[in-house]
C-alpha cells in the first residue's frame, strides 16, 4: 500500500518534490547546482506573492516546466561559458544557467526591461552565489551595452523569432550560437523569419516534452531575396 505523506508536509510540497525528482531525472545536476536551484526557487516563491514572475498555474511544475526546460540548454551546449539571456523575467533560463555556471567558471548576462524583475534577478544571483550581471534595459535599444564576446544567446517567451534574430544578429561573433526556446508555432515563426534572415536552423524537440522546441542557430545573415528554407528536424 502506498504510504501517505507525513501530515506536516502539505500536498503542494509533496507534489513539488515529485516534480523536482522528475526534472532532475531528465536533466541531472551536481549537488552544488541543486542547492543553488533550491535557493533560487525558494526566493522565486517568496517574490511570486508580490511580483508576478511565472504563471501561477505553473507553480506546481516549477522544476519540470521551468528548470528542466532551461537546463536542457546546458545539455545542448555543454562547452558554452559566456551566455546572454534576453528578457529573463523570473529567471528562465538565465538564472538557471547562472546556477549551472557557478561550478565551471562561466557567466550569464541577463537583460530585462522591468525594474522589479531586474531587482529580483539581482537578488537571485546574490542568494545563489551565481555568476551573472543583470542589465535593466530594453534589448533593442541597447545591444551596444551587451558583452560583445559571447558563446551563446538565449531567449524564452520573449518575442517572435524574427525579432529575436534581429536582436541577436549584431552579437553573433565567430562561434556564437543562439538557442531560442519556442512553442508549437515554431514552423510559422521560422517561415516568417526566413523572409528576412539567412539562417540554417536546427530544431531540437524539447526534452521536457509537450510542444516545445529549441531553435539552434550558429549563423545569422540578412536576407537579400525573399526565400524560405526547410529546417532540419531533430525529434528524438
Ligand atoms: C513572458 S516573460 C518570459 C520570461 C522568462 N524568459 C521565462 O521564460 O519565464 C517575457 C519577459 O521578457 C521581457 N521583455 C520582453 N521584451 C523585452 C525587451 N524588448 N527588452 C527587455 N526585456 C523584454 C518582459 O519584461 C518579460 O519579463
Amino acid at each position: 500500500m502506498a504510504k501517505s505523506p507525513p501530515s506536516s508536509l502539505s500536498a503542494a510540497t509533496v507534489d513539488l518534490a515529485a516534480d523536482k525528482a522528475a526534472a532532475l531525472a531528465l536533466t541531472p545536476v551536481s549537488r552544488e547546482t541543486e542547492a543553488r536551484l533550491d535557493a533560487y526557487l525558494d526566493l522565486l516563491q517568496q517574490w511570486q506573492a508580490k511580483t508576478n514572475l511565472v504563471a501561477a498555474s505553473t507553480l506546481p511544475q516549477l522544476w519540470t516546466r521551468h528548470v528542466a526546460d532551461s537546463l536542457q540548454l546546458v545539455s545542448l551546449a555543454p562547452d558554452v561559458r559566456r551566455w546572454l539571456d534576453f528578457g529573463s523575467g523570473g529567471g528562465f533560463p538565465g538564472i538557471v544557467l547562472a546556477c549551472a555556471m557557478a561550478e565551471v567558471g562561466g557567466h550569464v548576462t541577463l537583460v530585462e526591461r522591468i525594474a522589479k524583475k531586474a531587482a529580483f534577478l539581482r537578488e537571485a544571483l546574490r542568494v545563489t552565489g551565481s555568476p551573472g550581471t543583470v542589465i535593466l534595459a530594453d534589448i533593442g535599444d541597447n545591444v551596444d551595452r551587451f558583452p560583445q564576446r559571447l558563446d551563446c544567446i538565449t531567449a524564452r517567451a520573449v518575442a517572435p523569432l524574427n525579432q529575436l534574430i534581429g536582436f541577436a544578429e549584431p552579437l553573433m561573433g565567430p562561434g556564437t550560437r543562439a538557442l531560442f526556446l519556442k512553442g508549437q508555432d515554431v514552423e510559422a515563426e521560422l517561415t516568417e523569419a526566413t523572409k528576412y534572415w539567412k539562417i540554417e536552423p536546427r530544431l531540437h524537440a524539447s526534452l521536457t516534452g509537450g510542444q516545445g522546441w529549441v531553435v539552434d542557430l550558429d549563423r545569422i545573415d540578412r536576407q537579400n531575396l525573399t526565400a524560405s528554407r526547410e529546417p532540419a528536424h531533430d525529434r528524438h
